[in-house]
């Protein structure tokens, strides 16, 4: 499997600070990877140095074997699209004129989009289920569906992979199940992916590889059921955690067990 991008020894963090050091990672091409970790832990900020906002501290990082800091803005955002959390919102536009500047790293910052890109954008909606919202301000849908217009927002841009931070914060549970539907369904056509979330149980739902980080370094990577078990799960948050496969779900979900269960 090609590697889409790779960190090395990879140090990072703010102002000539390192939050994080010692970072080895690679995501496949095809691959969805689930990272996560306690708050503070340095994942925004290792997404901000992979995404090329922030300069690696030390190490190597790179993009399809090429160091990130080698590429144009307009580069690097042809191959690596961001979907940050939608929280609230403050664009004045469509949700079809939110999608749709996506285009810009594809056709120029000042260039008017054309016929074309306004039917992509669309079908990027119509892929998600949000067609109908084309036309409503994108200030005055709910935050599930400003997060799924992100999402369509990534794909427009034709990247080859997509960075979500937090993808399903504040997201109720449906909204949650549908974004990660989403993520598996793009995971199939061939789009590497990598994610960060607080829920452990996301790994199994939707990823191929799981990476733990605590303090700025990486303490488990692998597969979900290989990385994502009781004792790494202790480690990483300090309580205890039930790792079970569900039968009705299809797969393993991660519960706290809470002073009740303890004392059992
Ligand atoms: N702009 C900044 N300048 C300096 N330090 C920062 C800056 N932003 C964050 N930090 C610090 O970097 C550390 C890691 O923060 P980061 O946001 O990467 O953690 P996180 O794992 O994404 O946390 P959370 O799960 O709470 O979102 C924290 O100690 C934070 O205080």
């Amino acid at each position: 499997m090609a590697v889409m991008m790779s960190a090395q020894d990879l140090a990072f963090g703010y102002g000539g600070k390192a939050i994080g050091q010692g970072v080895d990672i690679s995501v496949n091409s095809g691959e969805v990877m689930c990272l996560m970790g306690p708050n503070g832990c340095g994942k925004t900020t290792l997404f901000r140095t992979l995404l090329g906002l922030l300069p690696p501290l030390g190490g190597r990082l790179e993009m399809r074997g090429r160091p990130v800091q080698a590429y144009t803005r307009a580069e690097f955002a042809r191959h690596v699209a961001y979907v940050p959390q939608a929280g609230s919102s403050y664009f004045p536009f469509t949700v079809l004129n939110v999608v749709m500047m996506a285009r810009a790293s594809r056709i120029g910052t000042f260039a008017t989009p054309s016929a074309h890109d306004r039917e992509l954008s669309f079908a990027a909606l119509d892929r998600l289920g949000l067609s109908h919202l084309a036309e409503r301000s994108f200030n005055e849908i709910s935050g599930g569906e400003r997060q799924m217009t992100l999402i369509a927002r990534a794909l427009v841009q034709e990247a080859e992979l997509i960075v979500m931070d937090e993808p399903t914060a504040s997201l109720d549970f449906g909204n949650q199940a549908r974004v990660l539907d989403c993520i598996n369904e793009l995971r199939g056509s061939g789009l590497s992916i990598v994610l960060s979330t607080h829920d452990p149980g996301h790994a199994f739902a939707c990823a191929d590889r799981a990476v733990l980080m605590k303090q700025g370094r990486v303490v488990a990577d692998g597969s979900p059921s290989e990385a994502v078990t009781p004792e790494s799960l202790h480690g990483l948050y300090g309580v205890e955690v039930a790792v079970e496969f569900m039968q009705g779900a299809g797969r393993s979900i991660c519960a706290p067990a809470l002073g009740r269960f303890r004392q059992e």
